[in-house]
């Protein structure tokens, strides 16, 4: 059997975090490969590296050591290549909705395609995400999870190789994040993006991953399981509701995070505190 070579790799990468003479080991060997088209969320608990490793893949960090290929080339600094969304929208407040995908757009198709096409593929991502009926509105305008839409519309505009999700729907309320995670699966399915996305939410990252990467709890956080979801596409969340499979990937995620790295504060932390917070470590201990 021929393997095709991995569209991203993340290989042996550890992050180190210096201040005032202290070095936080943040990530240790850290190592992924990312097939074209798989869409991977990220998993575990607050502070453990999560953005770190996104960071790193978006080039906006440099690892300490080890490195990030995506399609044969490393990964040295950002570029258009690697699109991110971040759980609060960064909309230029100033532009309107049409305006924000367009400043994109112009940056990466100038002297590519003429006007009148950039303005048919700004106007199509706007479409794509359900928000051509309000182009001419600014951000204050809108409501978070439009501003989210348009966020989207603007990284899928880029045609990025790999689309990079920091918790996208983390400040939405449930309808709205429910909405536009299906929106986002059925733009899946349709343009077979590289997807690496950060979630807190382990519906949301069986709902619409391909694999689950989890990590473990710093410092020196590393992946400590990757979980397959073998659940056909499209996906539809009533239906999985009921569905078995669905429920064994969740409570395995589950298992991960609240069994196998239960998050236990650091006994010196506690004991810092003074007597209340060496009770609390030893209930912990428990
Ligand atoms: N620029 C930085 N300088 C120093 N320390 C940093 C920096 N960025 C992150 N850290 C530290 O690295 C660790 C991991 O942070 P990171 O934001 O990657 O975690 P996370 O898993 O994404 O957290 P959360 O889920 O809360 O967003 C934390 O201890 C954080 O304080």
């Amino acid at each position: 059997m021929i393997m095709s070579q991995p569209y991203l790799s993340i290989s042996r990468v550890d992050m180190d975090f210096s201040r005032g003479g202290v070095t936080n080991p943040v990530l240790r060997d850290v190592n992924l490969d990312v097939q074209r088209g798989e869409y991977i969320s990220l998993i575990g608990h607050s502070g453990c590296g999560k953005s770190t490793v996104l960071n790193i893949v978006a080039g906006l960090l440099r690892a300490t050591s080890g490195g990030v290929i995506v399609d044969g080339r490393e990964v040295n600094s950002p570029g258009p290549d690697r699109a991110l969304v971040f759980q609060n929208h960064s909309l230029l407040p100033w532009l309107t909705v049409y305006q924000n995908v367009e400043i994109a757009v112009q940056k990466i198709f100038k002297g590519k395609r003429s006007a009148a096409e950039q303005r048919d593929w700004i106007l199509h991502n706007l479409d794509m995400v359900s928000m051509s009926h309000a182009l001419d509105r600014l951000p204050a305008e809108i409501s978070g999870g439009m501003k989210q839409r348009v966020g989207i519309a603007r990284a899928l505009a880029m045609e990025p190789k790999v689309l990079l999700l920091d918790e996208p729907f983390g400040a939405l309320d449930a309808l709205t994040r429910a909405h536009l995670q299906d929106e986002v699966m059925r733009i899946q399915s349709e343009l077979q993006n590289t997807v690496m996305m950060i979630t807190h939410d382990v519906d949301e990252a069986v709902l619409l991953s391909d694999r689950i990467v989890m990590m473990t709890n710093g410092p020196s956080a590393t992946i400590g399981q990757v979980l397959d979801i073998d659940l056909p596409r499209p996906r539809d969340r009533l239906a999985l509701a009921d569905d078995p499979r669905y429920t064994h990937y969740r409570h395995e995620v589950l298992s991960f995070l609240y069994e196998k790295q239960r998050k236990v504060e650091p006994i010196a932390n506690a004991r810092a505190r003074g007597a209340a917070g060496t009770r609390e470590a030893a209930a912990l201990r428990a």
